[in-house]
C-alpha cells in the first residue's frame, strides 16, 4: 500500500493506492501537510511507501519526520522515467509534467498522447508513439486568470468561477466571466486543433482541478480524469522500482 502526494501551486492532493486501486483521496492546504499525512497514515497503517511529486514550495525536508516509519521517495529529475526527455532544458521541466508524461506513457503504450493539466497553470505535454517527450505549453489556469485581472488592474473585482450567460457580457462581472471562461475553453480547443494538424492521431488526457468543469464545455470530446496525476505517480514509482 502506498501513499502518493502531489504538491501543486494551489493545493496538495493525496491518495492511498493498493496496486492500481485508489482507496481514498484527500485534498488539503500547505500548512496542514504534516497533520494530514499523520492522519492518513493512522487510518492506513499498512502504507509502506510515501511517494511525493512537488512543484510547490515544499521540499524533501518536510517529509524527513516520516522516514523512520516508511520509505519516502521524493521524485526528482535524477529518477528513471519511462520516456526519452527531448525538452531542451530537461532539468527545468516540472516534476508534475514528468509524472504526467510517465503515467501517459505507461497507461497508453505505443501511441501519441497529449496530456492537458488544468491546475494553477494549464500545462500541455506531448509524448509521441516512440515515447519521446517533446514538450508542450504553459499558460495561466482558470483561477489565475480571475486573480490576475483583479491584481493587475484598479477596477476589476475579484470574481469566483461562474459559467458566463453569453459571449457578449453585458456587465463587468459578465464580461469577466465571458473573457476568462470562454478564453480558457477556446484556448484549449484551439491547441487541440493545432496538434491535430501536426499529428494525425493521439489520445487526450485531461486532468487538474478544473478538468470536470472544462470537459463538458470543450468542442472536442475528452474524457476527464481528475485523478490522473496521482495514478501516474503510483505507476511511475512502480516503474522506477522495477527499473532502478
Ligand atoms: N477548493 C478549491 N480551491 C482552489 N482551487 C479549486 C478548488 N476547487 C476547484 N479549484 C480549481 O482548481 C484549479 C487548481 O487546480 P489544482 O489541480 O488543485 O492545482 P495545482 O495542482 O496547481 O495545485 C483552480 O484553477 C480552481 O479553479
Ligand atoms: C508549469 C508549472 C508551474 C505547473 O504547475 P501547477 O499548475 O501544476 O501547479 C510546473 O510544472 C513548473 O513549475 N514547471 C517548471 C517549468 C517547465 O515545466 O518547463
Ligand atoms: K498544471
Amino acid at each position: 500500500m502506498i501513499l502518493t502526494v502531489d504538491i501543486g501551486n494551489t493545493r496538495i492532493k493525496a491518495a492511498v493506492f493498493e496496486g492500481n486501486n485508489a482507496l481514498e483521496n484527500f485534498v488539503f492546504e500547505k500548512n496542514e501537510l504534516e497533520k494530514k499525512i499523520e492522519k492518513i497514515l493512522k487510518k492506513f497503517p499498512d502504507c509502506s511507501d510515501l511517494v511525493v511529486a512537488s512543484v510547490g514550495s515544499i521540499e524533501k525536508q518536510a517529509f524527513l519526520t516520516f522516514e523512520n516509519r516508511l520509505k519516502v521517495h521524493f521524485f526528482t529529475h535524477e529518477d528513471v522515467f519511462p520516456f526519452h526527455n527531448k525538452y531542451a532544458t530537461p532539468k527545468t521541466l516540472g516534476i508534475d509534467r514528468m509524472i504526467l508524461a510517465g503515467g501517459a506513457t505507461l497507461q497508453f503504450p505505443k501511441q501519441n498522447r497529449l496530456v492537458i493539466d488544468a491546475g494553477t497553470c494549464i500545462t500541455y505535454d506531448f509524448i509521441d508513439e516512440n515515447d519521446n517527450y517533446l514538450g508542450g505549453a504553459i499558460s495561466p489556469g482558470l483561477r489565475l486568470r480571475y486573480e490576475s485581472l483583479h491584481n493587475f488592474t484598479a477596477r476589476l473585482p475579484l470574481l469566483t468561477l461562474e459559467a458566463p450567460d453569453n459571449y457578449v457580457g453585458n456587465s463587468t462581472p459578465q464580461a469577466i466571466h465571458s473573457g476568462v471562461v470562454n478564453g480558457f475553453v477556446y484556448e484549449i480547443d484551439g491547441f487541440i486543433d493545432e496538434y491535430r494538424k501536426q499529428f494525425s492521431n493521439f489520445i487526450i488526457i485531461l486532468t487538474g482541478g478544473d478538468a470536470e468543469f472544462l470537459a463538458k464545455r470543450l468542442k472536442n470530446t475528452i474524457f476527464a480524469n481528475s485523478n490522473f496525476l496521482l495514478e501516474s505517480l503510483s505507476q511511475t514509482y512502480q516503474y522506477k522500482i522495477d527499473n532502478d
